[in-house]
């Protein structure tokens, strides 16, 4: 270990010296074009060590020589940024997310709501409805022709598409296009998408154009965030169970074949707070990553989840009309659906978890 002052602050740091020189910043460790490291980790001997550290008082920089004959020139600041206890204190304190329920998003609601002709003039407006997006899960984008270009149109001045099976932007009714229940006039209970992926969308978007001739279709949504943190604290051995046992997912239609297992509750290893929620009942393939002696416990486990999750005073029911496109973050809100008779047409997309987050981090909306 080496330990490093900073005259100035007084700080000082223990660091491994194979780690600071693995974080040599100069243009020869580092592409500074395209931010990789220019050598493989086998081209610096394992015992390399520093002969000497100087502090320069003139360029505020820690300088190494290095017993590889390499002299490095570091910013203290982002040695001590770049340390374990800072990322977790920096992600505790910025996730600026709200959990809700019914009463708390109803309170919120104003800052939920967009409209298309500002959502194309503005970046201001892009970035509002990102922070949203960060903030409660859930944004909806008003005045949008109810047909599917101008939909795609509002969605891609926020995000490039996730092209899947279903397609890139997908129109769906109860015409039998694929074998899911999505594609019926059937009640959907409150879920997430794409359990069956290997990357389940990030974001999900969906744009009633057309309901006539019938009635029901309401949409419902559940901040499955509040939902782990009652589950936490109602139930802590079940949140446990279900942030560790795997879940098999599975999606069979002519020629596709899509399995995925995962825990329902995937949890950042950091912060301990929710990353991912993927839970739906429906899409469930054969229960077997578990001993049968174990069952009864994940079993119970699960109803425990579900009966937070159906609380009504956790879901916020709606009618989606045309003109006007939810938007909602797949890995936190479920959303579901009430049967319906008539004729009904949903358009919308899928966007990737990484083009989600990477457009939240370019906007510094999140680090
Ligand atoms: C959204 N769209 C209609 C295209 C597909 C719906 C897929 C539904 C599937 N059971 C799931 O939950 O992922
Ligand atoms: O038809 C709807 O409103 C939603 C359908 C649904 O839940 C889905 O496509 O995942």
């Amino acid at each position: 270990m080496l330990n490093l002052k900073h005259p100035p602050t007084g700080q000082s740091l223990e660091v491994n010296q194979f780690w600071l020189r693995d974080h040599c910043r100069c243009g020869e460790c580092l592409n500074l074009e395209t931010n990789q490291r220019r050598f493989d980790l086998l081209d610096l001997p394992a015992n390399v060590h520093a002969l000497s550290q100087n502090y320069c008082y003139k360029t505020d920089k820690l300088e190494v020589e290095w017993s590889d004959g390499h002299l490095s020139s570091y910013d203290f600041d982002f040695i001590f940024a770049s340390q374990r206890e800072q990322v977790i204190s920096r992600r505790s304190e910025s996730t600026s997310l709200t959990a809700w329920n019914r009463s708390i998003i109803l309170q919120n609601e104003r800052h939920l709501r967009y409209s298309l002709p500002q959502l194309v003039t503005s970046d201001e407006e892009v970035k509002s409805v990102i922070t949203s997006l960060i903030r409660y899960g859930i944004v909806f984008i008003d005045d949008v022709a109810p047909n599917p270009t101008m939909t795609e149109l509002a969605l891609r001045r926020l995000f490039p598409l996730m092209k899947t099976f279903f397609g890139e932007m997908w129109t769906f009714s109860d015409k039998k296009d694929h074998a899911d229940t999505a594609y019926t006039k059937l009640y959907l209970g409150s879920h997430t998408d794409n359990t069956y992926f290997c990357d389940a969308a990030g974001l999900q978007a969906l744009h009633c154009i057309e309901h006539s001739g019938g009635d029901g279709g309401e949409n419902f949504f559940v901040d499955g965030l509040y939902v782990v943190h009652e589950l936490r604290r109602r139930h802590p051995a079940a949140f446990d169970l279900l942030s560790r046992v795997l879940v098999p997912g599975e999606y069979i239609e002519e020629g596709e074949h899509h399995f995925h297992m995962a825990p329902i509750i995937q949890l950042d290893p950091f912060t301990g707070e929710l990353i991912q929620l993927r839970l739906n009942v429906y899409d469930r393939a054969v229960f077997n990553t578990l001993p049968q002696s174990e069952m009864a416990d994940f079993y119970a486990s699960l109803r425990l989840l579900l009966e937070i999750v159906r609380d009504s005073e956790h879901q916020w029911n709606l009618k989606l009309l045309p003109g006007t496109i939810v938007l909602f973050d797949n890995w936190r809100v479920l959303h579901g659906r009430e049967a319906y008779t008539g004729r009904r047409t949903m358009t919308g997309a899928y966007v990737q978890r990484t083009d989600f987050l990477s457009k939240a981090r370019v906007l510094g909306i999140i680090e």
